[in-house]
C-alpha cells in the first residue's frame, strides 16, 4: 500500500502518515512524498498513490484552502481524520546571529508570527512547499533558517534554537485521508437512499452516532434570505451536532459560497439519511464527501 503525503521527509504531513498507520496497524507501508499539498491530493486520482493524507484545518490560522477547493472539484472520498499537535521550533545550522531569512510553509510563518515579529523583525521571510522543505534548505545555507518540527531538525541535522515558537502553546492541524471515489462511497450510498434501495457501507456493527463524522459540501445558487438558516434548521431539527461550517469562496463572483459543513453521525444512521434527504431540496448542490470515524486523541 502506498500512502501519499506532503514531502520531504520530515514534514508535519509525514507525522499524520504515522499516526494512521500505527492506529490501522498497517505494515507494508510506502510513504511516496510530493511537493505541494495539491500533488498529494491528486495523486489518489491519478493512481500514484492508494491513499492521501492531507491538511485541512489549524487551531491557529484555519481552514487550508488548497485542500477545501480540492474538495469540490474532483471525485474523492474523506476516509479518516487525523489531528496532530504542531511544536514549531526555529532551526539553523549555525546561531541566531546569523539568520538573515527565516523560511517555512505558509502556514507555518503564520502560525509563528507574534515570535517572528518581535524577535526576527529584520529578516527576511520566505515560504517554502512545507517545513520540512524549509528544514532541508536551511541545512544548506547558514544564514538561513526554518521554522519546522524537531523531528525534521534530525533529519537535516540542524540545531534547535528555539523550541515552541508558534503563537499560542495549543497549536493542531487535522489532516483527512483520501481516496479515489470508487464503489460504495458516501456520496453513492446516498444516491440509492434517494432512489429508496437497500445500500450497503463499510460501517462497523454497534457504533455510537458521536464515533463517526460526515463531511458535506452545500451550494446555494440563487442569493435568498434565509437560505442557510433552512439547512440549518434541518440539523437543528433532528438534533444533529456541527463540528465544523466553513464558507469558501465559489469563484464565481465576490460574495458567492460554497459552505462546508461536518456534522457528528454516519451517512448509514436514519436520521442523517432523512437530514440530507431534507437538505437536498433545499439546495442546489449537495456533495457527500464522506463518513468516517472521529478523531480520538
Ligand atoms: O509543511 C508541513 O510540514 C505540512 O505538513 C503542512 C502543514 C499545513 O499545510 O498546515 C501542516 C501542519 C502545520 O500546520 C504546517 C504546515
Amino acid at each position: 500500500m502506498i500512502i501519499g503525503a506532503l514531502g520531504p521527509e520530515g514534514s508535519y504531513s509525514e507525522k499524520a502518515v504515522q499516526i494512521w498507520i500505527l492506529r490501522h496497524r498497517l505494515d507494508s507501508v510506502g510513504i511516496q512524498y510530493f511537493a505541494d499539498i495539491e500533488d498529494a491530493f491528486l495523486a489518489v486520482i491519478q493512481k500514484k498513490s492508494d491513499l492521501s493524507i492531507v491538511p485541512i484545518e489549524n487551531s491557529i490560522e484555519g481552514s487550508v484552502g488548497v485542500t477545501l477547493d480540492l474538495l469540490h472539484e474532483n471525485g474523492v472520498e474523506i476516509v479518516g481524520e487525523i489531528v496532530v499537535k504542531i511544536e514549531h521550533c526555529l532551526l539553523s545550522k549555525g546561531g541566531p546571529e546569523k539568520i538573515k531569512v527565516i523560511l517555512s510553509h505558509p502556514q507555518g510563518l503564520a502560525q509563528c508570527r507574534h515570535f517572528l515579529k518581535k524577535y526576527f523583525p529584520e529578516a527576511e521571510l520566505r515560504s517554502t512547499g512545507s517545513t520540512s522543505h524549509a528544514a532541508r534548505l536551511a541545512g544548506e545555507f547558514e544564514e538561513m533558517a526554518a521554522i519546522a518540527s524537531p523531528e525534521a531538525a534530525e533529519c537535516y541535522r540542524l540545531k534547535v534554537l528555539l523550541p515552541n515558537i508558534q503563537d499560542r502553546k495549543q497549536n493542531y492541524t487535522r489532516f483527512i485521508a483520501l481516496r479515489a471515489a470508487g464503489k460504495n462511497t458516501a456520496e453513492q450510498v446516498f444516491e440509492q437512499v434517494l432512489c429508496d434501495t437497500e445500500e450497503k457501507t463499510n460501517r462497523p456493527e454497534n457504533s455510537s452516532h458521536s464515533a463517526f463524522k460526515t463531511s458535506i459540501i452545500v451550494y446555494l445558487e440563487k442569493d435568498r434570505p434565509g437560505a442557510l438558516y433552512e439547512i440549518l434548521g434541518a440539523f437543528a431539527k433532528n438534533k444533529i451536532n456541527l463540528t465544523r461550517i466553513e464558507s469558501r469562496p465559489s469563484k464565481k463572483e465576490l460574495g458567492d459560497y460554497h459552505f462546508y459543513i461536518d456534522f457528528e453521525g454516519h451517512i448509514s444512521d436514519a436520521i442523517i439519511k432523512e437530514t440530507l434527504k431534507d437538505i437536498k431540496t433545499k439546495t442546489d448542490t449537495l456533495k457527500i464527501l464522506g463518513s468516517y470515524p472521529a478523531f480520538k486523541a
